[in-house]
């Protein structure tokens, strides 16, 4: 059924110019504004952006939006940038990557406990940076009733403030940092979360940007607790130990390779069932 909506959307949309933001999917009619907390000046409603290519969504992506929505964030948008500042487009096309962000809204807005993560939304930018994203999809709202709070990897935070993509970073950047905020977590392979908060301090927008970690709560309860066996106290398994990887590790990339390699616990240990299952069912990245 979603399948066939969303390609409907597109097709009739086909034709006429890409809009700089749509949304596909809203848990509501009204969002990201709810009945509780109306459109208002006074008080912006604080979306949680998550903008990736999500090819395919990952664990590591839901993981990174529970930790940014904890800092208060009132409803959440998952966003396909079609345009990428570094990658071209390859793996899922751009409707497969709709159908399994989705597949993920879905799932979040049905079985999530926390209000934010229930009230999820997928859209979709044409545009490449950041600050080109942002003002499409404050002017989609009334003037002044939400803020926008990107959130993304230490990775992304490095690309943010590179000076290659502007004529000058801190002109262009400005306008961005007076109407949005990020919410960063560390990733593997990019440094401490001690140089990640020397790298924000030296951006210049320390103000702006809220560290957060992800946190791998789905194995807490079974793993890393402390056993003891006669006179001995060890710890079990770590969760790399049991499932692999963990999930700050993960990455699409991972699940890509993964798939090519037809190592499907790898697979279902980092993406949603749902997501595997529109994974098998499209054929994608198997070769
Ligand atoms: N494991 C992770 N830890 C922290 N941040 C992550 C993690 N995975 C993805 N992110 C963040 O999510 C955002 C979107 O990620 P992106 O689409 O680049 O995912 P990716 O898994 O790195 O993709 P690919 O492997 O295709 O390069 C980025 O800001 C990225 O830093
Ligand atoms: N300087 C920037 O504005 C900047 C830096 C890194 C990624 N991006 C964008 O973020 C989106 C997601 O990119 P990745 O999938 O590479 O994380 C893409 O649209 C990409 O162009 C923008």
């Amino acid at each position: 059924m979603r399948k066939s909506f969303l390609q409907l959307n597109l097709a009739r949309a086909k034709g006429s110019p890409p809009k700089p933001f749509q949304t596909t999917l809203t848990a509501t009619s009204s969002w990201p504004f709810t009945v509780d907390r109306p459109a208002s000046t006074t008080r912006p409603t604080r979306i949680a952006v998550l903008d990736s290519s999500f090819n395919p969504p990952t664990k590591a992506h839901y993981h990174l939006l529970k930790a940014a929505v904890k800092v208060g964030c009132d409803a959440v948008l998952l966003l396909l940038a079609t345009n990428n500042v570094d990658k071209g487009q390859t793996g899922a096309g751009a409707i497969e990557r709709l159908e399994m962000m989705e597949a993920m809204a879905m799932d979040s807005i049905r079985n999530e406990h926390d209000p934010a993560l229930r009230h999820m939304a997928v859209g979709l930018t044409i545009h490449a940076r950041f600050m080109d994203k942002a003002q499409p999809i404050l002017n989609h709202y009334p003037a002044d009733t939400v803020q926008l709070s990107w959130v993304m990897g230490h990775d992304t935070m490095i690309r943010l403030f590179d000076p290659k993509y502007y004529k000058d970073v801190h002109a262009d950047m400005a306008p961005f940092f007076e109407q949005c905020d990020v919410i960063c977590s560390s990733r593997p392979g990019y440094g401490s979360r001690d140089e990640m908060m020397r790298f924000v301090e030296q951006s210049g927008h320390a103000k702006k940007v809220t560290l957060v970690d992800i946190e791998d709560d789905e194995n807490t309860a079974e793993t890393g607790a402390l056993v003891t066996v006669g006179t001995e106290t060890t710890a079990t398994a770590t969760v790399a130990d049991k499932f692999g990887i963990e999930i700050k590790e993960m990455s699409s990339t991972v699940v890509r390779n993964a798939v090519k390699d037809k190592n499907w616990n790898l697979v279902d240990r980092c993406v949603l069932p749902s997501v595997r299952q529109l994974i098998e069912e499209n054929g994608l990245y198997s070769s």
